[in-house]
């Protein structure tokens, strides 16, 4: 479904019910650039979304593809509910770690890739729980990595996550719907509507897990497939959305 409608007005939405809000980073709260590092994070954007959490009573969760140390190196330290590493480490407000923290590859698969990646290519993004090849400078580079990725996945029971313009090898299990699932666990969120707003592949299984659990998911950008009901066109639209 292409063109889908806006979410209702998020004032009235948060006025009828208790809401629960899962946040996708790049491409829903900041826009795409060319590498990890260079994104622009509006200066405001950290105090803002602590200001919502609040207003939530604390019923807001960053939940991203990055590492949660990557997100605090832009966000600077989060007082927030956090899932980063594709729902892998998850965190609450008061920093406690809901399940166990994802381990990185061996050092022998990560040398394996940062092989591939050179002779290929790729820009190498080393995460702690894992490794991306990412290929936005040469998007025809996205067969190859795949073909590549998903050997080495078979080999050492590892998953495969595919993002705009990046392919990631992580460990096997988790993702933005078990973290997600994590949280709606925990007494702070019981009861609540959850909303998950997010542009990428790796976001359904959040926007899914949404719909289970009573609410909805937002898309951010276009896709023809995607569970979410509603649509958002920018990041921007977003913010504007929230009121951030
Ligand atoms: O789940 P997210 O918060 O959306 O994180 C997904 C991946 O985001 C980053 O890569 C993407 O954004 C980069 C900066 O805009 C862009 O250059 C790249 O092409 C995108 O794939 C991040 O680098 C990855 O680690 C995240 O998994």
């Amino acid at each position: 479904m292409a063109g889908r409608p806006n979410p209702p007005d998020f004032a009235e939405l948060r006025a009828d019910r208790a809401l629960a809000l899962f946040l996708d980073f790049d491409g829903t709260l900041v826009e795409l650039a060319p590498t990890p590092d260079s994104i622009h994070v509006p200066p405001s954007l950290a105090d803002s979304l602590h200001e919502l959490s609040d207003r939530l009573d604390g019923r807001l969760a960053l939940v991203s593809g990055r590492a949660i140390v990557d997100l605090e190196s832009h966000l600077g330290s989060l007082k927030l509910a956090v899932s980063g590493s594709h729902g892998g480490d998850c965190r609450s407000a008061a920093g406690d770690n809901l399940g166990r923290v994802p381990e990185g590859l061996p050092p022998e698969l990560l040398h394996k890739v940062r092989c591939f990646a050179g002779d290929h290519g790729f820009d190498l993004e080393d995460k702690p729980h894992g490794v991306a090849l990412h290929y936005r400078a040469n998007p025809s580079l996205e067969g190859r990595g795949l073909a590549f990725a998903r050997q080495l996945a078979g080999e050492n029971a590892l998953d495969v996550k595919r993002g705009k313009c990046v392919i990631e090898l992580v460990g096997k299990g988790a993702n933005k719907g078990s973290a997600l699932r994590a949280f709606m666990e925990a007494d702070s969120f019981a009861g609540a509507m959850p909303v998950f707003v997010g542009d990428d592949l790796t976001d359904e299984d959040g926007m899914r897990a949404a719909k289970q659990h009573g609410g909805f998911g937002v898309l951010v950008g276009e896709r023809e497939e995607s569970v979410a009901e509603y649509g958002l066109a920018t990041p921007a639209a977003v913010q504007h959305w929230l009121g951030l």
